[in-house]
């Protein structure tokens, strides 16, 4: 195959390169599809070559850079210009010389952030907004339309916070912008320019305005109005910069007396950036000496702001494991197959943070717990070659019975093939949130794998759990490298963890012999005295998310986990707020 696509293709030097890349991925496709050709089973081929197929599709994806969830953007934000004023004069039948009459400019738009709870990423807001600019002024005293409000919509959980004056990328304000613009013209001209961005001349009348009295003074009063709109922006930046926690939607404030008819009045949210003023039109500019000035001026900037945008969801819990630990299958377990979550046997297939909802019964139940049958993985394969194992079988280890001192015993039930629907008729009694995260691996930190930038959508978490794939020799080495690289991102960010879920614990004593099962517990020992003396009082749950074992005791846990987590962060609120005022007893002088 290979030799035929050389001699059939001669590459011209312009496609040179497609040519290698071609070639390059003909070879891999050719030697990862060789494996298939040995002596395997038709099944194992066709399980092989569908495993093959789905990994060179996440290479794909993550080539593309999984760009699909954005949590980090820096957006360059101006509000709009306003229009320029005009310099007009009437014009009338029988008067041949009317008076001034040059409209205003209108006002630039202003630039709102919302949040929204509609987006769950930042990769749909551009990098560079401005604000809609207002309309120019025209004569007969016509002022020119204001520019409506733009309005930036930031998913729920977003931080926006303001580049401060030394950051490098900051964009740069207008004073800068002005003298980077001017920079190495000679004074004259600099001035001319700076003119010209500033004033609207009558046509054939810019001459002669310049060199009068009345439009110098004009000038220099403007110039010093400038000079201080631009020292408050500046003034503003420094002294109370953008930063915004944007987790709570804004709701729209109707009033229930508002007459029938009235507009609604959609929200707009927080301003970040105004709009400029409207310039003026001549009909300011006439004093006692000149009654009939011949220039207006041009509208003013809008303001200029950088804004770091970070989305850090708002996950009670989030779930950290390295790839394959069974995240996403917990994650489906745990919603009742209501999160669809991608799951497969190989690593990184999980590449953006999502977010499902825990919604538990005042006797424990869970969604999820309602539901019969197994997660399988997104492989139609997978999914036959386990079902034909499970009715070869029809037994499935009960994860609970590692943790308990009774012997094992099998579900049947497990094997139910899962109802579609959703049967949660309990009634909710709490509900709380738990992310699936791509997996962590060694040196991570160092960009090796999806690298752990992703952790920063956990920063909130109330609380941690760690998914350790129970079925391997040495799990607690993967607690090791875990906690290592949660402290490599942000040190303390560790002490969030909670709980060690071991999952997979199916996988062990499967047979359901006495001695496996005394080994499984004393592994299941040995985890926990290593998560006790290396990370501290950590719970530690045997579970199977593929059969949905043991879930209860996780979900009982994490409630606890939350409840508490919530109680502190209100009694801090509490204690922050702002004592209230003394009583008119204790100010009034004796
Ligand atoms: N036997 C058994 N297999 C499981 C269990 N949980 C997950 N698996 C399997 O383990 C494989 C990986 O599961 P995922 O849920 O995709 O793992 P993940 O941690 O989300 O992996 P990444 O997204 O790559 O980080 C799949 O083939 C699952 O079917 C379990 O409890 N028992
Ligand atoms: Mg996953």
């Amino acid at each position: 195959m290979l030799l035929s696509l050389l001699r059939l293709r001669t590459p011209s030097l312009a496609d040179t390169t497609c040519y290698t890349r071609r070639l390059k991925l003909a070879l891999s496709r050719s030697i990862s599809d060789a494996s298939i050709t040995s002596d395997l089973t038709a099944e194992e081929k066709e399980s092989l070559r569908e495993k093959l197929h789905r990994q060179r599709k996440t290479e794909w994806k993550r080539r593309q850079g999984g760009q699909s969830f954005l949590d980090y953007l820096i957006v360059n934000v101006r509000g709009g210009n306003g229009g320029n004023g005009c310099a007009a004069f009437h014009r009338e039948k029988f008067v041949p010389h009317g008076p001034p009459s040059g409209g205003d400019g209108g006002r630039g738009g202003d630039v709102y952030i919302i949040p929204t709870p509609h987006m769950t990423t930042l990769s749909s807001i551009s990098k560079k907004i401005r604000g809609e600019a207002g309309g120019h002024g025209r004569g007969t005293w016509q002022s020119g339309k204001s520019g409506s409000p733009t309005i930036i919509k930031v998913p729920l959980g977003t931080v926006v916070r303001e580049l401060g004056r030394d950051h490098p990328l900051r964009a740069q304000d207008e004073w800068e912008a002005e003298e980077a613009a001017l920079e190495g013209l000679p004074p004259a001209l600099k001035r001319d320019k700076m003119r010209e961005n500033r004033w609207v001349h009558y046509p054939r009348a810019a001459e002669d305005n310049v060199e009068r009295d009345s439009f110098k003074e004009a000038e220099q009063n403007m110039y010093k109005v400038e000079r201080e709109r631009r020292l408050e922006r500046r003034r503003r930046a420094i002294e109370s910069p953008i930063d915004l926690d944007l987790s709570k939607e804004i709701k729209e404030d109707t009033s229930i007396d508002a007459p029938l008819g009235t507009r609604r009045q959609e929200p707009t949210g927080h301003l970040v950036a105004s709009g400029g003023q409207g310039g003026l039109g001549n009909t300011h500019f006439i004093t006692a000496e000149n009654r009939s000035p011949k220039f207006a001026t041009r509208g003013q900037e809008g303001e200029r702001v950088t804004l770091i945008l970070e989305l850090k969801l708002l996950a009670d819990i989030g779930l950290v494991g390295m790839p394959n630990a069974g995240k996403s299958t917990l994650l489906r377990a745990l919603t009742g197959g209501r999160v669809k979550s991608e799951v497969a046997s190989y690593a990184f297939t999980t590449l953006n943070p999502v977010v499902g909802v825990v919604r538990v019964a005042e006797d424990g139940t869970f969604e999820g717990s309602l539901q019969h049958g197994a997660v399988y993985g997104e492989t139609a394969v997978e999914r036959e070659h386990d079902q034909a194992r499970h009715d070869l079988d029809r037994q499935t280890i009960a994860a609970e019975d590692i943790t308990s001192t009774s012997p094992y015993s099998f579900s049947a039930e497990a094997a139910v093939p899962q109802r579609s629907g959703h049967y949660f008729d309990a009634v909710e009694d709490f509900r709380f949130t738990i992310s699936d995260n791509p997996g962590l691996i060694s040196r991570a930190s160092d960009n090796v794998g999806l690298g752990h930038s992703f952790l920063r959508a956990m920063e909130r978490s109330l609380a941690l759990a760690y998914v350790v794939d129970f079925s391997q020799p040495a799990p607690w080495d993967e607690l090791k490298v875990l906690k290592e690289e949660l402290e490599q991102y942000k040190p303390g960010m560790s002490e969030k963890a909670r709980i060690v879920i071991a999952n997979k614990a199916d996988l062990l004593a499967s047979t359901g012999d006495a001695a496996e099962v005394e080994e499984a517990k004393t592994k299941l020992k040995h985890l926990e005295e290593w998560a006790k003396d290396n990370l501290g009082p950590l719970d530690v749950v045997a579970v199977s998310g593929k059969y949905a074992q043991n879930l209860k005791k996780v979900v009982r846990l994490m409630r606890s986990y939350v409840e508490a987590e919530r109680l502190a962060m209100e009694n801090n609120v509490e204690l922050d707020s702002p004592p209230s005022a003394p009583s008119l007893e204790e100010t009034s002088t004796p």
